[in-house]
């Protein structure tokens, strides 16, 4: 039997409800809609969060939540996902284990076979007519709805999941698969208004124009990471939004927690077959999707080595003819990201930031700090600032509410990691200042780690490991300049978030304009990490993806193809000009 949702109490709170009725003049499902007006949608909010602290009511019930989901371990996940989806007895699943506890399976995922992805496919663009023709209060109010079940009725299953799944303590699953996802879905509501409500404002007389914010003509492909579950659930909603159907594919190590968005947005109203979620081997799914006349567009988030890799796979595709349209090709992908301090900064608080953005969730968000540049005048008060802190800092297992940080998510990610510990260790040319030791005994633990070097071009600033390992290159105070130049040229090739910690203003803005391209996202006196919907849409630039920004309309402008209509009202009296008389 696949898991179903089951609901986790009463909901938290009762979010606004769409007011707005719809507006169509053609039957719909045979259901003709009378209703008349120009709707608005609620205007959107960042959901609250939940604090966890000793003795909350919200620690008690998460607490039973992750009680009830060991109960039931592992997981098991259909190969596709929908409302009576089952995993059946003689099916061969592929088995993932808790990051946090290697010897336990959390959850077991069916593989979908080339028929299968294609069946997906084909039951997607069955359902696509009915989908884009729904007027979008409709197709709003159904991811509304979702909002409020995972902010209420499914949010401590879905923190949970995270947890066990993906390793998350407390905190970072409540920002991650219970605030963002709430957040993604109401916000994208109110940016599909905004798309809808581009419309042409000049019209010479008895003429008018107008926009139809069409969706593409095929289907979408979202591909999604392992480190955030409301990433998944924002690439599928934002096109859906816009009236498109797509097919999902999320990462293995997050299957059950995507699984339970799927389920979510089915209880919310969600047609069958508007999103198809797919499980099993990523090049099997991808080259049946790229094989397909009808892909319109990928929606990427996830490593830039596998984004160039599917870039070269659709341009080969595009070579052949394969396709109807050009493919919209859009990828959220690496980054090696930095911290910056000038010689004015206020080294406590820099030092407290960089601890969080470096070593939160084990440094596995995409955004975390893993390059940081320090004045020389004032790295021995950093560095002892960064070791007291750590040294209150937990590394354990996410359900014990003391871990401040855990594992990293599996043995292939604790390996390459590791390794470079290892190698770092061994390296003269780089200072141990704390950490380089890890421990893989019940799970893929590794200690935060620092080193610092006087040596700027050293390997370890261009390369992502996607963990616990910060380098920190230490410079001379009176070349603040050239270290703008240094921050520039390294990080691989990246440039997804950066920050500058100053107190001096005109330092700040020297930065701000000599490190334009260097990060899609610059943040001033505080960390790197933890964007929020609706204030800082995020993504980056250079090999850090196309920088369509996820939380914006930017993004959810990509999945249209807009229509330009010109009416006029007027005959047309002359065929020559009045030169020509
Ligand atoms: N910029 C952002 O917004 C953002 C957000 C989260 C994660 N990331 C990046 O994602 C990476 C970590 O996530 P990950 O380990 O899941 O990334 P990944 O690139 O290994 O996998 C991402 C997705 O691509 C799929 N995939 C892997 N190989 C593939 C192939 N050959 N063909 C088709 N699909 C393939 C995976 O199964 C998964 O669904 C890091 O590089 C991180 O910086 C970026
Ligand atoms: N948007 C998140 C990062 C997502 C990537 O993993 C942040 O801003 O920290």
């Amino acid at each position: 039997m696949a898991t179903r949702l089951r609901p986790a109490g009463s909901a938290l709170r009762q979010t606004a409800t769409l007011r707005s009725q719809r507006i169509c003049s053609r039957p719909v499902n045979g259901v003709r809609c009378l209703t008349s007006g120009t709707y608005r949608v609620p205007k959107p909010f960042n959901e609250p969060n939940l604090e966890f602290a000793p003795n909350s009511p919200e620690r008690t019930k998460l607490s039973r939540a992750l009680e009830e989901l060991r109960a039931q371990l592992p997981v098991k996940v259909p190969a596709i996902g929908g409302k009576n989806a089952q995993v059946s007895a003689n099916q061969s699943l592929t088995s993932m284990v808790m990051p946090a506890e290697h010897k336990s399976s959390f959850q077991e995922f069916a593989s979908a076979s080339k028929e299968d992805v294609n069946k997906a496919i084909e039951s997607a663009l069955k359902a696509k007519k009915t989908w884009q023709e729904m007027p979008f209060t409709d197709r709003a109010s159904i991811f509304l709805r979702a909002a409020d079940l995972v902010s209420g009725k499914y949010r401590f299953q879905l923190l949970a999941a995270t947890m066990l799944g993906q390793g998350k303590n407390a905190w970072q699953a409540e920002i991650d698969a219970a605030a963002e996802l709430a957040d993604f879905y109401r916000y994208n509501v109110g940016f599909a208004q905004e798309i809808y409500d581009k419309q042409p404002t000049v019209n010479a007389q008895s003429h008018h124009g107008r926009t139809d914010w069409r969706p593409l003509e095929g289907f979408v492909y979202a591909v999604s990471p392992f480190n955030f579950t409301a990433i998944g659930g924002n690439l599928v909603s934002a096109p859906a939004l816009m009236g498109n159907v797509v097919v999902w594919k999320p990462a293995p190590m997050n299957a059950y927690a995507s699984h339970l968005v799927h389920q979510i947005l089915l209880e919310a109203g969600l047609p069958e077959g508007v999103i198809q979620i797919v499980h099993g081997d990523a090049e099997t799914i991808t080259n049946t999707v790229f094989d397909h006349r009808e892909f319109s567009a990928l929606a990427f988030i996830g490593s830039s080595d596998v984004f160039r890799s599917l870039n070269v796979k659709a341009a080969q595709g595009l070579a052949e003819k394969r396709y109807r349209d050009f493919p919209r090709m859009m990828g959220e992908t690496s980054g090696k990201n930095f911290h910056l301090l000038h010689p004015s900064a206020d080294v406590v608080n820099a030092a407290k930031h960089t601890v969080r953005a470096s070593f939160e969730y084990a440094g596995q968000k995409c955004s975390a700090c893993s390059r940081i540049y320090i004045p020389e005048s004032r790295a021995d008060e950093f560095f002892t600032q960064i070791k007291k802190e750590l040294a209150r800092v937990k590394v354990g297992p996410p359900e014990d509410y003391q871990s401040f940080t855990g594992p990293v998510i599996n043995k292939k990610a604790f390996d390459r990691i590791t390794a470079a510990i290892d190698s770092a260790n061994a390296d003269s040319k780089l200072e141990k200042v704390v950490g380089g030791t890890y421990d893989s005994s019940t799970g893929w633990y590794i200690d935060p780690t620092i080193y610092k070097t006087s040596n700027p071009d050293h390997e370890l600033f261009d390369k992502e490991l996607f963990g616990p390992v910060l380098v920190a290159y230490v410079y001379p105070d009176a070349e603040f300049e050239k270290t703008l130049d240094i921050v520039d040229k390294q990080g691989g090739g990246f440039a997804l978030t950066g920050n500058i910690f100053s107190n001096d203003q005109q330092a700040v803005r020297l930065a701000e304009d000599k490190l334009r391209y260097a990060a899609g996202n610059f943040y001033i006196n505080c960390k790197i990490t933890a964007a929020v919907i609706g204030q800082q849409s995020f993504g980056g630039s250079r090999m850090s993806g196309t920088c369509d920004k996820a939380g914006s309309a930017g993004l959810m402008q990509r999945f249209t193809a807009p229509r330009t209509l010109k009416e006029e009202y007027n005959k047309l009296d002359e065929v020559l000009y009045p030169s020509n008389l």
